[in-house]
């Protein structure tokens, strides 16, 4: 493996000869697979055999140990697993979500962490999550969707233009940084040409903003949880330690994920301090004597994949005291003003669109899921579309440019007819409907759903929920015993069984 010379200089000394020298082994060996099981759905045979390997600090996530392409089986295309990089599970392991918290996820593409997020809150509560690349922002969305999230508002806006909606709202924010990705080089080796010794202080200007827009939208007794996937010491200790010199209100708490290593101390930091790092020398001058309880870097973790089982990663957890100044006025939008013609016939097609919407529903949806569904969500229409909106989202949050998704879409109306959407019939469980067509793995039938074709079905005309082994696929609508596929034209794709059955 050709590393730079810059970096191999820079690493015998940070992690030392004797784990530099093991780090440099590991390139022989293939990166770390791991899976996370959707908790929505239901585990199907076939997948038991490669439920063995528990990832140690991930709920439901085991190890990969074989080359199956599963991201080509149509189980994944249910959303029953996510593929991930098992260390890149560790930091939502130390934001511990809870169900009912509000929780953004401020760099959230493709949207492994969101997705995780969501699991641990039971997808209740409001998770917001955002992407600043649009093309990212839309894998990060059919992500959210394909594991069928209902509590999810995916945005796609620079971390301050959020702060006006969500100003101290958040029990807890992620930002898992855009780094140089140091930790990743062995998975994505394209990554080491890319390097060079002055990008972590470039990155490190862009992790500091980013964090302080974090800090802006965490309440007081907030959390935050501050992950990248590099070793530089510049992007990960040094801009701590710069963020909590300059935030007085925060704190570093220790962390002890399973099989992570301690942080680099200060004094670690201060034998690299050189010319080289102007960031680094200036940051350690700001610490004072009275902030070193507050800044013991040494309370993040850091994976090394020499030494547990998973690339490079780096987390730190870090609370908002309680003692901070009280929000400011929300800026927000529209709330409140005088309801314009234009409104009223707005609302007018609103109230169309629910009653649509809830024809469909009273024959389609089981009681109990929409009941729920009403009692926690409210419906509103944006151009086309029918949502599904979050009740404790703030009002302030509008439709508008940069909020992609405002919960869950339900469907999408046209002339006075709408069609269910397939973010809905994959937030469904088989107990969620009045009727599904139940596939099994390995029946032809669902390649031939999931390629877009129609089936010949022997059931009445109506909406019903494809599903196999119990696990969503998309909805059909049988027409005279034809199965008339509503799989979104951009999903329909070859898929093959991979797993043995
Ligand atoms: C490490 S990746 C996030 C991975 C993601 N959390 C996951 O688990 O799937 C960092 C993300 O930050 C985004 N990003 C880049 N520049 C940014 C900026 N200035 N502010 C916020 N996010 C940015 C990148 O597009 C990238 O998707």
């Amino acid at each position: 493996m050709n590393l730079p010379h810059d970096f191999e200089i820079m690493y015998r000394k940070v992690f030392g000869e004797t784990a530099w020298f093991a780090y440099l082994d590991g390139y022989s060996d293939r990166p770390w697979r791991a899976l996370r099981v959707n908790p929505k759905r239901p585990i199907c045979a076939e997948l038991y055999p490669l439920l063995h390997t528990p990832v140690p600090w991930a709920k439901d996530a085991y190890m990969i140990e074989n080359d199956l392409p599963l991201g080509g089986d149509p189980l994944h295309a249910g959303g029953l697993f996510y593929l991930q990089e098992p260390s890149a599970m560790a930091p939502v392991a130390a934001l511990h979500p809870v169900a009912g918290e509000s929780i953004l996820d401020l760099c959230a593409a493709p949207g492994g962490k969101t997705t995780q997020i969501a699991a641990a809150m039971n997808d209740r509560g409001i998770l917001v999550a955002n992407e600043i690349h649009r093309e990212r922002c839309l894998a990060l969305a059919e992500n959210t969707e394909r594991m069928g999230l209902s509590s999810t508002c995916v945005t796609n806006l620079e971390p301050h233009a959020l702060i006006p909606y969500f100003e101290q709202f958040f029990d807890a924010v992620l930002v898992d940084a855009p780094c140089s990705g140091e930790g990743m080089f062995r998975k994505d080796p394209q990554s080491i040409a890319q390097w060079n010794e002055h990008l972590p202080e470039h990155n490190a200007t862009r992790q500091l903003d980013i964090l302080d827009s974090a800090y802006q939208m965490t309440k007081p007794g907030g959390r935050i949880v501050y992950s990248t996937c590099t070793f530089n010491p510049i992007e990960n200790e040094t801009v701590l330690l710069r963020f909590i010199a300059e935030h007085q209100d925060v704190r570093l708490v220790p962390l002890m994920l399973p099989e992570a290593l301690p942080g680099l101390s200060i004094d670690q930091l201060r034998s690299l301090a050189n010319e080289q790092w102007p960031l680094l020398e200036d940051t350690l001058q700001l610490v004072g004597n009275d902030d070193l309880a507050r800044c013991d870097t040494t309370r993040s973790n850091r994976y090394f994949p020499y030494s547990s089982n998973g690339e490079g990663h780096f987390v730190a957890l870090i609370e908002k005291q309680i003692s901070s100044c009280a929000p400011s006025q929300h800026i927000g939008t529209a709330h409140g003003k005088k309801r314009s013609l234009k409104k009223r016939t707005a609302s007018a097609q609103q109230q169309e669109v629910i009653e649509l919407f809830t024809d469909f529903a009273c024959a389609t949806l089981s009681k109990t899921y929409w009941r729920k569904l009403q009692e926690t969500h409210t419906l509103a229409l944006h151009g086309e579309i029918l949502y599904a909106v979050p009740h404790n989202l703030p009002q302030t949050v509008p439709f508008a440019h940069g909020i992609l998704r405002k919960g869950l879409p339900l469907c999408t109306a046209r002339n006075h007819h709408i069609v269910p959407s397939h973010a809905l019939a994959l937030a469904l469980t088989a107990h969620d409907v009045q009727r599904e067509l139940q596939l099994s793995y390995g029946d032809i039938r669902v390649l031939n759903y999931l390629r877009g074709e129609t089936l010949s079905v022997d059931e009445s005309n109506g909406y019903l929920l494809v599903t196999v082994d119990g696990v969503p696929q998309g909805f059909g609508k049988v027409v005279d015993g034809i199965l008339k596929n509503h799989m979104p034209k951009g999903l329909r794709k070859k898929y093959t069984f991979v797993l043995p059955h």
